[in-house]
């Protein structure tokens, strides 16, 4: 495995048969990811099925999106947390978001763009769907390779079933002087898995060891995170880690990500075969969109889900 500052990045394009489940290439890559997600909740993956031209389009469809007035912007409502539009939040003034529920499905996508746009944006539409379709794809692919090396791979099928998704798409405004500024507070994703692009650099993440590392961008690459919610599924074999974002320089940045989250309603539960002697329960089963919702009225708790689920 390719560790470069800190970071693993791992190839899924090497050869098409190494996507294939079972063969030698695929166990190898499951070994990589799992040693990824243990030793730093996060890898770079390199996969040729969302082509950088996309990522080109995407990003200038999004430009035009984020240049709308804030009342259009603000259209974008939900009762799910963090699925609607953030912008001019006091803590983070150069960060700006808007969220697509389950963008995989192009109704989804439509009503969105329709919300944004009096003619809605097809072509923008069509782009935005298939990245969050062929991201989705890679999602999955993870997952499963995540799920067998557990040895749970039998929870796949009702793993996915009950996973929902949200595109978030998110832009940076440069900072006004040359020293660099806070673009997104350290944080732990709650969710499942986060897939994500950056167009320029300002990721960081900080290891197990305590050091903040820089995730820089590569063509043809996304970085992949592993949320709260799957830590916690895995009775804490997978490590979810802390990121942030710094802004330097005068270019705005741009960033989207998949969010696979455990469907509205659903429970984490531990699967009863990581749980023994070595491993005890670390915790109790909780509704996801509840833990959301006391996460967001407790944002000063340092391991809120600890405090709201944990066992021991
Ligand atoms: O914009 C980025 O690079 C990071 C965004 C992020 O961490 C998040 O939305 O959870
Ligand atoms: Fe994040």
């Amino acid at each position: 495995m390719d560790v470069e500052r800190g970071i693993p990045c791992i190839d899924f394009s090497r050869d098409p048969t190494d996507l294939v489940e079972g063969s030698d290439g695929w166990k190898n890559l499951c070994d990589q990811v799992r040693e990824a997600c243990e030793n730093y909740g996060c890898f770079q993956v390199v996969y040729d099925q969302v082509p950088v031209k996309l990522h080109e389009e995407l990003l200038v469809g999004l430009k035009e999106l984020f240049d709308l007035p804030d009342e259009t912007k603000e259209k974008n409502v939900s009762s799910k947390p963090y699925h609607g539009y953030i912008g001019k939040a006091k803590e983070v003034p150069l960060y700006e978001s808007l969220g697509v529920h389950n963008a995989p499905n192009l109704d989804q996508v439509e009503a969105f763009t329709n919300l944004m746009w009096p003619n809605g944006n097809p072509a923008f539409c069509q782009t935005l769907n298939s990245m969050a379709k062929r991201i989705q794809e890679l999602e999955g692919i993870v997952r499963k390779m995540i799920l067998q090396n557990l040895g749970v791979k039998n929870y796949y099928d009702s793993h996915i079933e009950n996973s929902d998704s949200v595109f978030r798409v998110m832009k940076y405004k440069a900072p006004r002087s040359d020293d660099s500024a806070v673009g997104l507070l350290a944080h732990v994703d709650k969710n499942i898995l986060t897939i994500l692009y950056q167009d320029i650099q300002g990721l960081e993440l900080l290891s197990k060891e305590g050091q903040w590392f820089r995730v820089l961008p590569k063509a043809g690459t996304l970085t992949v995170f592993a949320g709260e919610a799957l830590m916690a599924w895995s009775n804490g074999r997978i490590h979810a880690a802390k990121h942030r974002v710094i802004m330097q320089g005068r270019k705005d940045r741009y960033s989207y990500a998949f969010f696979s989250t455990p469907k509205g309603g659903a429970v984490v539960e531990i699967p009863k075969e990581l749980v023994d002697n070595e491993h005890p329960l670390l915790f109790r089963p909780f509704n996801y969109l509840d833990f959301l919702r006391y996460f967001q009225a407790n944002l000063h708790l340092d391991n809120p889900l600890e405090i709201y689920a944990g066992a021991v």
